[in-house]
Formats: C-alpha cells, sequence, structure tokens
C-alpha cells in the first residue's frame, strides 16, 4: 500500500543516513581549493559547513562559494548559456503519487464516464505537434517533454497486446486501455513522431516515464530508448532522479522506481547513443549526507557513461503539495542551503561540465546569485511551465532573449545562445541589438521570441496599420 503524507511523523522518519563524517570542514574545503576528487564524507563537510557545529557558517560558506565560482571559471570560462525551448507536457493523469509534487490528477477522473472535475489536460498526438510547430515557427532549438504516466499510455501497439493481456491489468500494471479515457495519449512512439517537427531537437522521456513505457514487459531500457529515438527523441531528461538514496524515495515517491532503477533507465538511454541530463530535487526531507551520496551516485554514472550534458539541482517549492500540506514538511530550502548545492554540485562533479541554475525554482535575483556560485547554464525560454506553477511556485513562465542578455550582462559574463548538447554555441555581443534572436533553431531567423503579451500587441498593431 502506497503510503499518504498524513501518515508520517516529521520528527521520526527514521533515516539511516545522517549528516556525521570523521572529515574537518578545513580538510574538505582545502581539497575542493586544489582540485582533488572529492568525498561523500567531504560534500558534506562543505554542505553543512562543519557538521560538527549546527547551523550555517556565513564565513565558511562564502569561503565554499569561492571556491565553486573559481572552479567553474576554470572549467567553463565566463559564458552563460541558455537553449531556445518549450515546455509541452503532454499529460497530467498520473497515479503514481509522488508526495512532492502538485503537477498530477488522479488518472479515473480523466476517464470517459468520469464527472469528476480536474483542471489538467492530456494531448493527443496531434495536439502536441500543434503546440511544437507554433514554437518551431517562432525559432526554438528544443522541445522539453515531460508529462504524467497516463494509465492508457503505452510504449507502441505491441506494448498495449501485452498489457491488455495481463488480469487486473489496472492493479497489476497500471494500465488501463485508452478507449477508457475521454482524450487518447496515442502511444509514446505516436508522441515522439508527432514531436519531430522539422528537425527540433526533441528532450523527452525521463527515466520514470521509459519504465512507464517497459511496464509488464521484459524489454531492457536500451530497446525502449532505441525505438523512441528512431521515432525523433534526440535526448532523455535526468528528472525523476529527485534525492537517489532509497530511504528518502521511500518517503516522498514510494510509488517511482528506486534509485538502481533510475541508474539502469540512464545507462540504457546512453546505450542507445542519447544524451541525457541529471538532477537532484531537494529542500523536503532529505539532509546534507543524502545530498553528497546523490552526487556520488551521479558522478559514479558518469564515470561509467560520459553521457550527461548537465546537472540540474532543482529546488523543492512546497506551498501547494502534500508533503507541506500535511506537515511533513515546513518550507524548502533556504538561500544558502540552494547557494551551497549549487556550490558543491559544481566542485563534487568534476566530471560534468554544466550546472544549471533554474530561474523557474529561484527566480531571477537569486539565479543570478548562484551564476558565481559555480553555475553557468541558465535554462531555456520554455514559453510554458506546469509543474513549479502547479506547486506554488511564482517565478512566470518565459524568459525573452533580450531578458537573457540583460540579465547575464548585468552580471559581467557573457550571454552564448546554445543547443541542448552544448556542442552548436553562439556568443552575443550586447553591442549588436536588441534583437538577440534565437538563431540555432530550425526556423529560428534572428527575429526574437515574443511573450504572448508582445506578440499580440504586435499583432494588434499590424491589424491597425492594415486598416
Ligand atoms: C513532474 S515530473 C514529470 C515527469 C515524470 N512524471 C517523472 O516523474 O519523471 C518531473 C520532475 O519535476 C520535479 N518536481 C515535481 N514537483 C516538484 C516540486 N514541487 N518542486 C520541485 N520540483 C518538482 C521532480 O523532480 C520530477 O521528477
Ligand atoms: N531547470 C528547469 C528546466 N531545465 C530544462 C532546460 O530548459 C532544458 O530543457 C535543458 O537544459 C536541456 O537543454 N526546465 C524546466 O521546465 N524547469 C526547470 O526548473
Ligand atoms: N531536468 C529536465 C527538465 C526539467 C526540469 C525541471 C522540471 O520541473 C521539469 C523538467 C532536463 O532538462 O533534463
Ligand atoms: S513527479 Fe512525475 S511520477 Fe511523480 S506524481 Fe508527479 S508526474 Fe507523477
Amino acid at each position: 500500500m502506497t503510503r499518504s503524507a498524513a501518515d508520517l511523523d516529521p520528527d521520526d522518519l527514521g533515516f539511516e543516513h545522517t549528516p556525521e563524517t570523521d572529515q574537518s570542514f578545513e580538510n574538505a574545503l582545502a581539497k575542493a581549493r586544489d582540485g582533488v576528487r572529492l568525498t561523500v564524507d567531504d560534500a558534506v563537510e562543505l554542505f553543512t559547513t562543519g557538521s560538527d557545529t549546527p547551523g550555517i557558517d556565513r564565513e565558511r560558506k562564502e569561503a565554499v562559494l569561492e571556491a565553486a565560482d573559481r572552479r567553474r571559471a576554470e572549467v567553463v570560462g565566463d559564458e552563460v548559456t541558455f537553449v531556445a525551448n518549450v515546455n509541452n507536457n503532454v499529460t497530467t493523469a498520473c497515479n503514481t503519487g509522488c508526495l512532492f509534487c502538485n503537477f498530477k490528477d488522479t488518472a479515473h477522473q480523466f476517464e470517459g464516464d468520469s464527472d469528476e472535475g480536474h483542471a489538467g489536460f492530456t494531448k493527443t498526438p496531434a495536439e502536441s505537434r500543434a503546440v511544437v510547430e507554433a514554437a518551431v515557427e517562432r525559432g526554438v532549438y528544443e522541445v522539453c517533454s515531460v508529462s504524467g504516466l497516463h494509465p492508457g499510455f503505452a510504449l507502441n501497439d505491441e506494448h498495449h497486446e501485452i498489457l491488455r493481456g495481463y488480469d487486473d491489468a489496472a492493479r497489476v500494471v497500471n494500465y488501463k486501455p485508452p478507449e477508457a479515457y475521454a482524450t487518447d495519449p496515442g502511444t509514446y512512439v505516436e508522441q515522439m513522431e508527432a514531436m519531430s517537427v522539422d528537425g527540433v531537437h526533441l528532450h523527452s522521456m525521463t527515466p520514470e516515464e521509459a519504465y512507464h513505457a517497459r511496464r509488464g514487459t521484459d524489454w531492457s531500457y536500451e530497446r525502449i530508448y532505441s525505438e523512441l529515438a528512431a521515432a525523433g527523441l534526440d535526448s532523455a531528461p535526468g528528472t525523476a532522479a529527485e534525492i537517489l538514496v532509497d530511504e528518502v524515495r521511500d518517503v516522498i515517491c514510494p510509488g517511482k522506481i528506486d534509485s538502481q532503477g533510475w541508474v539502469d533507465a540512464m545507462e540504457g538511454a546512453m546505450a542507445a547513443g542519447l544524451d541525457t541530463t541529471a538532477t537532484i530535487m531537494y529542500g523536503h526531507v532529505d539532509n546534507e549526507m543524502h545530498r553528497a551520496m546523490h552526487l556520488k551516485e551521479v558522478r559514479d554514472l558518469q564515470d561509467r557513461t560520459g553521457g550527461i550534458t548537465e546537472f540540474v539541482p532543482l529546488s523543492f517549492v512546497h506551498e501547494r503539495t502534500p508533503l507541506y500540506e500535511h506537515g511533513v514538511v515546513s518550507g524548502g530550502a533556504s538561500d544558502a542551503e540552494d547557494e551551497l548545492m549549487i556550490a558543491v554540485s559544481r566542485l563534487f562533479l568534476d566530471n560534468i561540465e554544466n550546472v544549471q541554475t533554474s530561474w523557474v525554482k529561484y527566480g531571477d535575483a537569486k539565479a543570478l546569485k548562484t551564476l558565481s556560485c559555480g553555475a553557468n547554464d541558465f535554462m531555456g525560454t520554455i514559453l510554458s511551465e506546469e509543474i513549479t506553477k502547479r506547486a506554488g511556485g511564482s517565478f512566470g513562465e518565459f524568459r525573452s532573449f533580450d531578458d537573457y542578455v540583460d540579465l547575464i550582462t548585468s552580471v559581467g559574463r557573457v550571454p552564448v545562445e546554445r543547443s541542448t548538447d552544448y556542442r552548436q554555441r553562439r556568443r552575443i555581443d550586447p553591442d549588436d541589438g536588441p534583437p538577440f534572436g534565437p538563431t540555432l533553431g530550425p526556423k529560428a531567423d534572428g527575429t526574437p521570441l515574443l511573450s504572448e503579451r508582445e506578440r499580440a500587441e504586435r499583432a494588434g498593431d499590424a491589424a491597425t496599420a492594415d486598416d
């Protein structure tokens, strides 16, 4: 049975892993400054600014941030990258029940004969394609697509047949035939084909979604990702990582694949020739030992594969989540924890070049600050955002290239438009514009990617001019 947030006693989560070490803060900092590979205990010392004293010491924190900023400058220089992309979530229907998530809506509400209302959505492949087509016309390079685990989803027709063959399929393999739902999301393969518009880069299928695409079969992750790649998938987002320590997953996402399952899926994606990203979602019930152990899992995976293009710390947005509403947590990470998360990621992950800061999670001011704590990538334009918004986040859904150039130059760094894999890069000279592009997308011609409001205003002006 899945545990609900109401059953959890916040003072007694009974964690085996706690932030205690035999290392000293001074030793850990010296290793970080010298570029020596850090251990889990070193990382705990840096996260806690000394595990033997309570709270965060301001001076020590500044020393960690400074070491990380210096490392960032050595590894990637002064460029700050960002991508012209659109988020296209296919469906919010999901029964996995993660206690930190308010993106999902219980799937039975989507059934054709349900009279319960819900604020979510499911898009057919044609509807997904229309969203991507419009964004490609506006100049985006990438579509980033992550979705709920709709019980009517299957990899392809063969997968549907296998799932239909199960007795009590809803309970045993989380499957209900698409005919049961008001809107059929099609298969994963059909969604990939639909979103592959004009050579746009398709970044989709998290490890959890890949698990859903093989549930009830003995198919390997490599096979799943290869079939998706043949349908147009270019790279996979490493969300669903949350905290890669099972005692934490048992509390916050007991319905999800375990840490090993996440690693297996990522390895399958890379074996199929795809690039991936990796994330950590922190600032809920996790402690500094969990964060350090997570970084070690990711670094080990990258040592084996080399296919992770960026690491993305995602600060838990608490306001409208079961964990917060049931009093299991009293808020998210502090500013100091956010800064240290970016900094220790930069220092620990000596084999991942890019550390992303999220304006969605942090807002512009804090995200800018983290660019001097080790981060060098500023994510993307995204055009739409549902996950953080539904959890109570309030930092909006869009940043234009003009916004990016203003923000990045305001902290004395160099704005650079990038491709998803960071191999194509275009340095932007602020004296050349505005407008500043985008230019890398299949239909990007240098005209600006505008907000909906600006577009409406310009359309209004054009209509007036035509009169
Ligand atoms: C909403 S899921 C969608 C994809 C898919 N269902 C999965 O779990 O991989 C994508 C990611 O959003 C992040 N997320 C969800 N709720 C969040 C919250 N309240 N605060 C921060 N990140 C959150 C989690 O890291 C999660 O893995
Ligand atoms: N950090 C967040 C992202 N990051 C994804 C990027 O926008 C981009 O898809 C990736 O860098 C691959 O090129 N996206 C979100 O929607 N929300 C975030 O918080
Ligand atoms: N982390 C994903 C994208 C993502 C991040 C956070 C989200 O809330 C949603 C999607 C990636 O870029 O690979
Ligand atoms: S994080 Fe993903 S799997 Fe978990 S409930 Fe939300 S949408 Fe579903």
